[in-house]
C-alpha cells in the first residue's frame, strides 16, 4: 500500500539525508579545495570542509546500524516492513550523498554561482543521485532489492519537498544562512 511503500522509502534513505544535515551541523575548518581556483573561481568553495564531509559520512553510515536494530520492533509497531541496510549500501548512502552534494557546489563555481548561490533542482537532487549512484556501485545486489522501481519514484518525489522543509526550518532556527 502506499503508506508501507513512502514509509520504507523515506526509512531507505535515511543514510542519505542525515550526512547533508550533520556536515551543516558540524562544518567548518579547512576546505577540500584548500582555497585553489581554477578559471578565476574557487573548485568548490569554503562551504565544503574535511570536517563537515567526515563527520557527515560517519553519521550517516552509523545511523544505518542503528536503523537495522530498531528495525524490527518499530516496522511491527506501524505494521509495515521496513528495509534494512548491507555495509556497503550504507557506506554507499552516506558518502555518496556528500560527494553528490560537492559535485553539485563543483558545477555550482563553474556556472559563475558564488558559494551559499541557488540553483534550483540542483539543490534538491544532488545528494540523490551521489547516494544512489555509489551505493548501487558498492553493493548492486542490495540496492536493487531496497531500490525497486517504485521506491525510486517516491524517493524522487518526496526528497524535494523534505529538502525544501527540512532547509527553511534550518534556516528560521538559525542553523543555515539560506532557506535553501
Ligand atoms: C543526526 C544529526 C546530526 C542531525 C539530524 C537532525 C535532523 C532534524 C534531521 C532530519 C533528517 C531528515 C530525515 C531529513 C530529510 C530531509 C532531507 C532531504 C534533508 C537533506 O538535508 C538538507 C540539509 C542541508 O542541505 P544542503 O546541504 O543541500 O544545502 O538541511 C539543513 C538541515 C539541518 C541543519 C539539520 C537540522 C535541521 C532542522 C533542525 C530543521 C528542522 C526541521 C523541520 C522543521 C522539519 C523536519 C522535517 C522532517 C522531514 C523530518
Ligand atoms: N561537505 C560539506 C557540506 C556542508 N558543509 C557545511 O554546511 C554548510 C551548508 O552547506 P551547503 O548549503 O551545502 O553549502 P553552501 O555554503 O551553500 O555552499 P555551496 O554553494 O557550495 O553549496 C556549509 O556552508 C558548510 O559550513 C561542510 O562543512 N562540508
Ligand atoms: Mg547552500
Amino acid at each position: 500500500m502506499v503508506i508501507e511503500l513512502v514509509v520504507g522509502a523515506f526509512w531507505a534513505m535515511l543514510p542519505a539525508y542525515v550526512p547533508n544535515n550533520a556536515a551543516v551541523l558540524a562544518g567548518g575548518g579547512r576546505p577540500i579545495d584548500g582555497g585553489r581556483t581554477w578559471g578565476g573561481r574557487r573548485v568548490l568553495g569554503d562551504g565544503k570542509t574535511w570536517r563537515g564531509t567526515a563527520t557527515g559520512t560517519l553519521v550517516g553510515f552509523a545511523l544505518a546500524f542503528v536503523c537495522n536494530a530498531v528495525a524490527g520492533p518499530l516496522g511491527a509497531a506501524l505494521d509495515v516492513s521496513l528495509p534494512r541496510f548491507s555495509v556497503l549500501g550504507a557506506f554507499g548512502l552516506a558518502l555518496g550523498a556528500m560527494l553528490g552534494d560537492i559535485g553539485a557546489s563543483f558545477l555550482k563555481r563553474r556556472s559563475g554561482r558564488e558559494r551559499g548561490a541557488a540553483f534550483p533542482g540542483l539543490d534538491q537532487l544532488d545528494f540523490v543521485v551521489g547516494a544512489l549512484g555509489l551505493a548501487a556501485l558498492l553493493d548492486f545486489e542490495w540496492f536493487a532489492e531496497t531500490f525497486t522501481l517504485p521506491v525510486l519514484a517516491v524517493v524522487l518525489v518526496l526528497t524535494p519537498v523534505l529538502h525544501v522543509v527540512t532547509n527553511v526550518g534550518a534556516y528560521y532556527l538559525g542553523l543555515k544562512n539560506e532557506p535553501y
